[in-house]
């Protein structure tokens, strides 16, 4: 699949995120000679050259490295803090290609913000990934610059693809689909962190509990990965009636735990458009 990726890509910033798509394309068989990363760390730049076989240049203000990659592309991803991402588009625009897509995957930055750094008329997209890319598993976001033809998101599409399922949104939406797909991933380790946590209130040894936990919720996550799973239909399929789970689903309603995570979910969606208001302008 990824042998029908023919751009030069690079990833500028390569951490938990755009590392994960980078592992993702590789594994689809996107060719390592296709693809370029930058870090800041030389060390990190050394480790990650040599766990995936391309080419890392270590990036600092001070250093050509992001502009070299930059302008060698035909897709930019910006992988960077939101914090840095305004600057680094700066920093590389010098290098860029008229015609190179900058595909943004940060959080709370917009379409406007990241259009005002770059040169006038430059392709951008604004993504939402998640870290499951890297088994081919993301889900992963794709709203249109002003200048993001429909060409260049169908080849955004297929780009980002190789490291899952890709869904178009209007911008608008991101900062709500980041609370529940770009975020979530964390509230299912964190599921994962507290059915352990449970097992050993229970008696279960700390080792056994986590054990039970990783992969109980590992599996059912293989089981909704499958066409057409449906998350009630598996969640009934457990629950006996009169049985032990459905009393333990009786009980997180009691207590709330839906209007729990709905709360958490406002309270990340809420959350980006803060780190919007703070960055804006900057
Ligand atoms: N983590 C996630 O699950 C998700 C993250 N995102 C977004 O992805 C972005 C990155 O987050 P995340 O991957 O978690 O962060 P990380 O800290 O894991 O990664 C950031 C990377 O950027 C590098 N970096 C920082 N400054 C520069 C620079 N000037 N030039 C080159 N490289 C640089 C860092 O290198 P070094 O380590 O050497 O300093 C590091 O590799 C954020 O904007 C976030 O909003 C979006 C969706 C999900
Ligand atoms: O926590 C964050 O800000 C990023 C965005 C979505 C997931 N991680």
């Amino acid at each position: 699949m990824g042998n029908n990726i023919s751009q030069h890509i690079a990833f500028l910033g390569c951490g938990s995120m755009n590392g994960a798509i980078l592992t993702g394309l590789l594994a689809a068989g996107v060719p390592s000679g296709q693809v370029t990363a930058t870090v800041r760390d030389p060390e990190k730049a050394a480790n990650l050259a040599k766990r995936h076989g391309v080419q890392v240049l270590s990036s600092t203000e001070e250093t050509e490295a992001n502009r070299q990659a930059a302008g060698g592309a035909d897709v930019v991803l910006l992988g960077v803090k939101p914090v840095g991402i305004l600057d680094l588009a700066r920093q590389i625009s010098p290098a860029l290609k008229p015609g190179t897509v900058v595909i943004s995957v940060a959080a709370a930055i917009s379409i406007d913000m990241l259009e005002a750094a770059l040169p006038q008329g430059q392709p951008v997209i604004r993504s939402m990934p998640n870290t499951p890319s890297s088994l081919g598993r993301g889900v992963l976001s794709i709203s249109a610059g002003t200048h993001a033809t429909a060409e260049l998101m169908e080849q955004a599409r297929t780009i980002l693809s190789a490291a899952g399922t890709v869904v178009e949104i209007p911008e608008d939406q991101v900062d709500a689909l980041s609370a529940v797909s770009g975020s979530g991933p964390a509230y299912a380790f964190y599921l994962a962190e507290a059915m352990a946590a449970a097992g050993v209130k229970l008696g279960l040894e700390e080792d056994l509990a986590k054990l039970l936990a990783t992969q109980t919720v590992a599996g059912a996550g293989y089981m909704l990965a499958e066409e057409g799973a449906d998350a009630t239909a598996l969640r009934k399929a457990v629950t006996s009636p009169n049985g032990t789970t459905e009393r333990a689903i009786a009980t997180f309603d009691e207590q709330g735990l839906p209007d729990i995570i709905a709360a958490g979910a406002q309270a990340a969606a809420e959350r980006a458009g803060a780190i919007t208001k703070e960055l804006d302008g900057r």
